[in-house]
């Protein structure tokens, strides 16, 4: 047996989870087993952390509903936990700094780190030997990064660059085909892994907020629990679909602005 070293691995899920659905936990299962596979890597935790209601995406419901839905829906997993730091924020918050946040948290946690010595992930997380903290996405949000004014070029260099993501196939995308033809992904391609769902199936949550809408079963799309919690709560109506319609998403009001004052 080679004797190398495995790296212990946090997994960070950013999104709406508006509302969580089966396919959000799967993805974790499908990133765990990916990591274990390479023989490099031990998952030792999976996060998942709701983006604010300041975020402004068309329909989002309030922060408070959507952490209940993925508290239920996690309830069972001996793994997977959910953080309320991020939809907490009054502002919209970029995903860099949810990871910096998490990773410093995670360090602080760390045996034998002294809280006011901790100065930058960077530094710390070369000193200490503990979990290594990567960004889980769909592929459709890998792809995003090529979108005008929705990520800093800064931002996407240090996810990539410094934490590491892990991409899981989605239909619509070509996660390998956009790495491929990103120089600045492709710098980092070595960071980036892409996990590829054989079980393809087209489930998102917009389509669950639509067969709801419509009084249709959202039955093994989304956990049992999490269906009892949407029928009590009354959520996800024609007027919760109108939420934000007419306001620019955060990241894209930030940096147009930006760029428009520069
Ligand atoms: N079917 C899927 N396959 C792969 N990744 C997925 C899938 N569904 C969601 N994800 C990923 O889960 C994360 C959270 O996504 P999000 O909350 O936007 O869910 P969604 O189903 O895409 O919702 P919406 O339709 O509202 O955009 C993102 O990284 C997204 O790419
Ligand atoms: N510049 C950025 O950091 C940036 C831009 C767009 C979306 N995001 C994040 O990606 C996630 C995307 O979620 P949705 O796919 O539900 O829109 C959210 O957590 C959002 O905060 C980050
Ligand atoms: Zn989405």
């Amino acid at each position: 047996m080679p004797n190398h070293k495995v790296t212990e691995v946090v997994l960070l899920a950013c999104g709406s989870f508006n509302p969580i659905t089966n396919m959000h936990l799967r993805m974790f299962e499908l990133a765990r087993d990916h990591l274990h596979d390479t023989g490099q890597y031990n998952v030792v935790k999976g996060i998942i952390s709701p983006v604010g209601d300041a975020y402004k995406k068309k329909g989002l419901i309030e922060a408070s509903h959507r952490l209940e839905m993925a508290r239920l829906a996690t309830a069972n997993s001996d793994w997977i936990t959910v953080d309320d730091w991020e939809s907490l924020q009054p502002e919209w918050l970029e995903t860099a700094k949810v990871v910096r946040d998490a990773s410093m948290r995670i360090i602080l946690r760390a045996p034998g780190i002294k809280r006011e010595k901790v100065t930058s992930v960077r530094v710390k997380s070369k000193m200490i030997n503990g979990p290594q903290l990567m960004l889980l996405c769909g592929a459709d949000v890998l792809e995003s990064f090529a979108v005008p004014n929705l990520w800093k070029q800064e931002d996407i260099a240090e996810i990539v660059g410094f934490y590491g993501l892990v991409c899981i196939t989605r239909s619509g995308s070509d996660p390998y085909k956009f790495i491929q033809q990103s120089d600045d992904l492709w710098t980092h391609h070595k960071n980036i892994h892409v996990v590829h769902e054989w079980i393809t199936n087209e489930i998102s949550a917009t389509h669950v907020r639509r067969a709801l809408r419509r009084g249709h079963s959202v039955r093994y799309l989304v956990p049992e629990n999490v269906i009892d919690y949407i029928r009590e709560q009354r959520l996800y109506s024609a007027e919760s679909e109108r939420k934000n319609s007419d306001i620019v998403l955060a990241p894209l009001q930030r940096y147009t602005r930006a760029s428009s004052s520069s």
